[in-house]
């Protein structure tokens, strides 16, 4: 299973519409994967909140009809990251949406767990309910959004839902970089399940992003890292590896709470 994560630069002076075409252009040229991801909020920025408003769009808006085309002439299932989402009754959400090779929306993903405290995502964002998983032929998928990954339930939730592969987006700061690979590579462990954490690149709002995406496997082991700047990191994945794991080392099995 080939995955390629797009480590999008979110630059403030790129125009959101041009933003959306390169990153289709990025998807277009990746068409010999079986999955593509994009990062969170990349067409407004995780961080830039005083666009959210003005950028909100439905689920049929402008980046999904942009991003089903990409995925239909690739031919690849694209997990095209989130955007700020209006729903009918005009309340935001960070939302994922994920395409299958026709250019079908066929799941979407409301972040849960918003990241700010009192300001910014955690004051004009609502939260979304419910863990999502996807039915991607080569592994079944889990969804969690960048803030998420410090939540190991939702994780478990997912690991309960049939999840062998975490797909995480994410506008993360540089700041806090130890944090986004520790906890990638404790999610993978713990789960027995690849982590594919694509973050940011650039810097917007005044918030320097992390990059360094990562590809971790089922034993914690890290697979593939980006560096800082815009790149496009391709690994080659055997979700077999996931079974063997948990075979090999059962430790899901002894779980007591929470089951
Ligand atoms: N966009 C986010 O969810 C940022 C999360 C973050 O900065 C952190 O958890 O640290």
């Amino acid at each position: 299973m080939r995955a390629s994560l797009v480590q999008f630069d979110v630059d403030p002076f790129e125009p959101v519409a041009a933003r959306r075409e390169r990153a289709a252009g990025l998807v277009r040229s990746l068409g010999d994967s079986d999955l593509v991801v994009l990062p969170e909020l990349w067409p407004v920025g995780a961080f830039a909140f005083e666009s959210f408003t003005t950028e909100a769009e439905p689920l049929d808006g402008p980046t999904a009809e942009v991003m089903a085309a990409a995925a239909r002439d690739a031919g690849v299932w694209l997990h095209a990251g989130s955007i700020v989402e209006r729903a009918a009754d005009g309340a935001l959400f960070n939302t994922s949406l994920v395409f299958s090779p026709d250019g079908a929306l066929v799941r979407t993903y409301r972040k849960i767990h918003r990241f700010g405290f009192d300001k910014g995502e955690a004051v004009l964002m609502s939260a979304g309910t419910d863990p999502v998983t996807v039915p991607h032929p080569k592994a079944t998928l889990g969804l969690a959004t960048c803030y998420d990954l410090r939540f190991p339930e939702l994780f478990r939730a997912l690991v309960d839902a049939g999840s062998r592969l975490f797909v995480v987006p994410a506008g993360w700061p540089e700041r806090r970089r130890e944090h986004w690979t520790l906890l990638a590579r404790a999610r993978a462990v713990e789960n027995q399940s690849y982590v594919l954490a694509c973050g940011t690149a650039g810097t917007h709002a005044g918030v320097e992003q992390a990059g360094h995406s990562i590809v971790v496997g089922p034993w914690g082991e890290v697979l593939a890292e980006a560096g800082p700047d815009e790149e496009v990191l391709t690994v080659d994945l055997d979700p077999a590896r996931v079974d063997m794991v948990r075979e090999e080392f059962p430790a899901l099995k002894d779980r007591v709470l929470g089951r």
